[in-house]
């Protein structure tokens, strides 16, 4: 079975066959690797532990939007990870998946009344407040439930960064945070409320940063303004410094390392005895999982184009779609012979199904199986059944043991949730 893990270039296989996995369940079908969560959640927890003089008893919070499947949960929960969250469903996932309310963080910029309340009555570890007009939710929510939950307020630094214009969160024109200079005037707000307790600062400034400057400058701003706060009497212990590091999916080797980059906060955050958090998402989970598909057809068209038709489709594994990103794809059998040149393309009827084009693969025939490198974040979540394709299942392999850890719904399944409106007889 091909390697998944490719951090740090190290591989770590597990040793399930992908050809007996798609035998069983199917294509296409996503695949987990516990080994590889394990290896990334423990590269990070042991860069935090190194740094423990100046970032106190730091939380890793798994941004669940990466991977939000139970069972993926449930592994890093079990290593003692807690979650960022963005919504009620996701805080009930990492309850369900065992990661207690203590380790959990409610984070993102439209947060409803009903799910401010939930997260109170979860107790989870901070609220990150976002805008001022959400302060003033938040308070009146607290109130009602005469509750004071300890909150950091996200601050936008005007930095965005991220391996795509659509996916940096902290540039000016953002909705996410409060932009810099409007802060600290919150915080003291925030400090003035006997129904919020602000413990301290958030950020987080996109995804698949490659770099470690924007990240610096961003923490740089955090250490900043807690000083500033400070010297105003109010208190900060903590500084939220979100996730954002890049992957290598194009087998780059020059992208920061984990011990790069949390060195690097400490570096930053040395002094301020505070207690960090990171909130990674794609770090963990992208090279722990593989999207696998099969070979529908091969179109070689007369105009020289070859097409390979893939049962896997744009609503499987958004990305391509969205961001131009890339996957890797490997052959799961080598077959001997001349490389080509393929356009890797889904059966969905639109023009933007397209993984990539003039891709230089062996040669491929139909029945043959395809794995989707980095696709164990922002894969299955961003799923659809778009063309009404039902969603594809999603399997744990632990060593030369796998589990089906999501089903394909039926099609009665599917239409179960669609009842027929009474008057249509
Ligand atoms: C608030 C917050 N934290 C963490 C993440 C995780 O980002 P990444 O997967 O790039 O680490 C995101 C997503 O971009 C986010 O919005
Ligand atoms: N969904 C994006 C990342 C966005 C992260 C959420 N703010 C991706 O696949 O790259």
């Amino acid at each position: 079975m091909h390697h998944f893990d490719r951090i740090d270039g190290a591989l770590h296989a597990e040793t399930v066959p992908l050809e007996t996995l798609a035998g069983a369940v199917g294509t296409p079908a996503y695949v987990y690797s516990t080994a590889t969560l394990t290896r990334h959640y423990g590269l990070f927890r042991e860069a935090v532990d190194t740094h423990r003089g100046s970032l106190g008893d730091a939380l890793i919070a798994f941004a669940v939007k990466a991977n939000s499947n139970l069972s993926v949960l449930a592994t890093l929960a079990r290593l003692g990870c807690g979650a960022d969250t963005v919504s009620e469903g996701e805080i009930r996932r990492a309850l369900k998946a065992g990661v207690s309310g203590q380790r959990i963080v409610f984070s993102g910029v439209g947060k409803t009344d009903a799910e401010l309340a939930f997260a109170l009555e979860a107790r989870v570890r901070q609220i990150n407040v976002e805008s001022a007009v959400e302060l003033d939710r938040l308070i009146a929510v607290a109130a009602a439930k005469g509750a004071a939950p300890e909150i950091a307020i996200r601050v936008n630094p005007k930095i965005g960064a991220g391996g795509h214009a659509r996916i940096t969160t902290g540039g000016a024109t953002d909705k996410f945070g409060v932009p810099a200079e409007e802060a600290p005037a919150l915080y003291a707000r925030a400090a003035a409320s006997p129904h919020v307790t602000p413990v301290g600062l958030a950020c987080h400034i996109g995804s698949q940063i490659t770099t470690l400057e924007p990240l610096e400058g961003a923490f740089r701003a955090l250490r900043e303004m807690t000083l500033a706060l400070r010297a105003g009497g109010l208190a900060v212990s903590r500084l939220d410094l979100g996730g954002g590091l890049g992957v290598p999916y194009h087998g780059q080797t020059d992208l920061p390392s984990i011990a790069d980059y949390v060195g690097m906060a400490a570096r930053v955050l040395d002094g301020l005895e505070v207690e960090a958090a990171f909130e990674p998402g794609r770090l963990l989970a992208a090279n722990a999982g593989v999207l696998l598909s099969r070979v529908i057809q091969v179109n070689a068209r007369s105009d020289g184009r070859t097409f390979l038709v893939l049962d896997a489709g744009m609503n499987d594994l958004m990305r391509p779609a969205l961001y131009d990103a890339f996957h890797d794809v490997v052959a799961v059998r080598e077959r001997p012979g001349e490389v080509g040149a393929y356009d890797l393309v889904g059966p969905i009827c639109e023009s933007t199904d397209v993984f990539a084009r003039e891709r230089r693969l062996p040669p491929l025939e139909a029945g043959d199986l395809v794995a989707f490198m980095g696709a164990g974040a922002y894969g299955a979540v961003l799923a659809s059944e778009y063309n009404s394709r039902p969603l594809v299942p999603e399997v744990l392999v632990d060593g030369d043991r796998w589990a089906v850890v999501r089903s394909r719904p039926s099609y009665d399944e599917m239409w179960s949730r669609e009842p027929k409106a009474d008057w249509l007889g």
